[in-house]
């Protein structure tokens, strides 16, 4: 069920309501929720007080993180070497504690995102602002410093691309990126349900909980094991919240509203 963002409530408000006494199983993206949106990728860097929180907060429950970056970026980002990471949009997870959890969709497409990679590297070359972020299942490019003049370009490039890999690549939009990947029936909501099964977080007592702010976060939202009893949370500014739909069921403002709601969360 799809909803405007300006119109829900808090998390906080969302489980007193609900009275609900579950212990939290929670999934975090990272961009947009654990750090600011910054203008360069690799400046995204997690800050001491949000690392505190969501250590403390692993030692009290479970914690995954479920992120766009490619996983080993993400991680040293976060500073943190001890949390289950989904990376590359959920099709590269690993355990600290099992190593690579395996999936459906685990393997198969390397060749086809090296290609690509490679395609998208070239194009980007012409256009002058462009950041091309190679990932494990996916290539990210990022247009945030491209004049807005050239934006279409951009576009074209994306669209040369997929023409040229027919029925073998979807695009997802994002903040000013285009991620390309693999079209495979895999992302960020089926890495959540599957890390369920496999952490043995199913159950009457656990609340999937997930937290985050862009269109791929939507597919988490929308997975059953959020949608229908868990918590969805969007991290979005107040200022864009009319324009926004979301499947989530909970809003919070910015990093520093998700950082107080973990702290506050499974004590
Ligand atoms: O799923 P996430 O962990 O939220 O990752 C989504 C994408 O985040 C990064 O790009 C975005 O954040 C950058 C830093 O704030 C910003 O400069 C960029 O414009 C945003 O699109 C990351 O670079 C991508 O790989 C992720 O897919």
């Amino acid at each position: 069920m799809s909803a405007r963002a300006s119109e829900l409530p808090a998390p906080e408000a969302v489980l007193a309501e609900r009275d609900d006494r579950r212990t939290p199983a929670v999934f975090l993206d990272y961009d947009g929720v654990l750090t600011p949106i910054v203008d360069r990728p690799s400046d995204a860097v997690m800050g001491p007080e949000m690392r505190r929180i969501v250590s403390d907060l692993a030692r009290r429950t479970s914690v995954c993180v479920v992120s766009g970056r490619d996983r080993a970026v993400v991680t040293e980002l976060m500073g943190l070497d001890d949390l289950i990471v989904a990376g590359s949009h959920g099709f590269d997870i690993h355990s600290p504690s099992t190593g690579t959890i395996t999936h459906d969709a685990s393997s198969g497409f390397e060749e086809l995102v090296e290609k690509v990679t490679a395609e998208v590297t070239d194009g980007a070359a012409a256009i002058e602002g462009t950041l091309v972020e190679p990932k494990h299942a996916s290539v990210a490019l990022h247009y945030r410093a491209v004049d807005p003049a050239r934006h279409g370009e951009v576009s074209d490039l994306v669209d040369g691309i997929l023409a040229a890999h027919p029925g073998e690549l979807r695009v997802t939009p994002g903040k000013f990126v285009h991620e390309i990947q693999p079209k495979i029936d895999w992302n960020k909501g089926r890495a959540v349900e599957h890390l369920l099964g496999v952490l043995d977080l199913r159950g009457p007592d656990v609340l999937p909980v997930y937290l985050g702010d862009d269109v791929t976060d939507e597919d988490a939202f929308v997975a059953p094991s959020i949608a229908d009893g868990g918590l969805g949370v969007l991290v979005i500014d107040p200022a864009d919240a009319a324009a926004r739909e979301t499947a989530a069921s909970a809003v919070l403002a910015d990093v520093d509203a998700v950082g107080r709601f973990l702290d506050g969360l499974a004590r």
